[in-house]
């Protein structure tokens, strides 16, 4: 079984792709989902103990946990030693699940592909990205994204020209869905090709 991780900087167009794999019939594990589905449980006891009110109710409120990480941003260390634990077992668990049921290749989407050493986990590594101004707009555009914050993200994340060097694959989503899904398209193609050669 292939496993591809697909990572790409904020803005990037990274869910967008992950959907493109998976309308061709490869599953795909998205961490970005799996912290959504954990703040909605799981986890929310736990950051409710380590950032008192920011899980409420039982759930975390994502918009105060927010606030509250751009006023100190070095509580990320504690945060993230609580979710990625969580995050990576579930992972664990969506790879068994897929190699018992055959797959021949699976998506690992991780935002933080490089910063958190999943990279080495992974066999092919497919990068997101585009012009830096098209990822501006599209980040700014989103309801309560403000350029500061926006700042604040890029600076905790490696430098899109770093991951894009480090890629086996760059899918450019500057030139819209069409031309992203053929990239794509193309990509499980070689890699399919590369498993039949072995
Ligand atoms: C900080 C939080 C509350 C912000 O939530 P919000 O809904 O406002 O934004 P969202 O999750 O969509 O993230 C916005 C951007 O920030 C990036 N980002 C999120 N967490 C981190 C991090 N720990 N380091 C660097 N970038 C990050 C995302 O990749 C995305 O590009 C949330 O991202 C969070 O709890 N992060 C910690 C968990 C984590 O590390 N998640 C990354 C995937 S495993
Ligand atoms: N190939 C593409 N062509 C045109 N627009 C695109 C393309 N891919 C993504 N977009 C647009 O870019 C925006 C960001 O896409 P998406 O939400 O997939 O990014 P992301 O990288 O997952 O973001 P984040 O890291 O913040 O979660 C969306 O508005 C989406 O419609």
């Amino acid at each position: 079984m292939i496993v591809i991780g697909l990572t790409g900087s904020i803005g990037m167009g990274k869910s967008t792709t992950a959907e493109m794999f998976e309308a061709l019939g490869i599953p795909v594990n998205s961490a970005d989902q799996v912290v959504h589905s954990l703040y909605e449980g799981e986890a929310a006891p736990l950051i409710e103990a380590a950032f008192p009110g920011t899980a409420p109710d039982g759930k975390v409120d994502r918009v105060r946990l927010s606030a509250h990480l751009l006023g100190h941003p070095g509580d990320f260390p504690r945060l993230e030693a609580i979710v990625h634990p969580l995050v990576r077992a579930r992972e664990t668990a969506f790879l068994e699940e897929a190699r018992a049921r055959g797959a021949a290749m699976v998506v690992l989407d991780i935002p933080l592909l490089f910063e958190t050493g999943a990279a080495d986990r992974v066999d092919v590594i497919v990068v997101v990205s585009c012009a830096p101004e098209i990822q501006r707009d599209r980040v700014l555009a989103r309801p309560g994204m403000t350029a500061e914050k926006l700042d604040a993200i890029l600076a905790r994340q490696t430098p899109d020209s770093e991951k894009r060097a480090r890629a086996d694959y760059v899918v450019d989503t500057g030139h819209g869905l069409e031309a992203a899904r053929e990239q794509v398209g193309a990509i499980v193609a070689d890699l399919a090709a590369r498993q039949e050669r072995n």
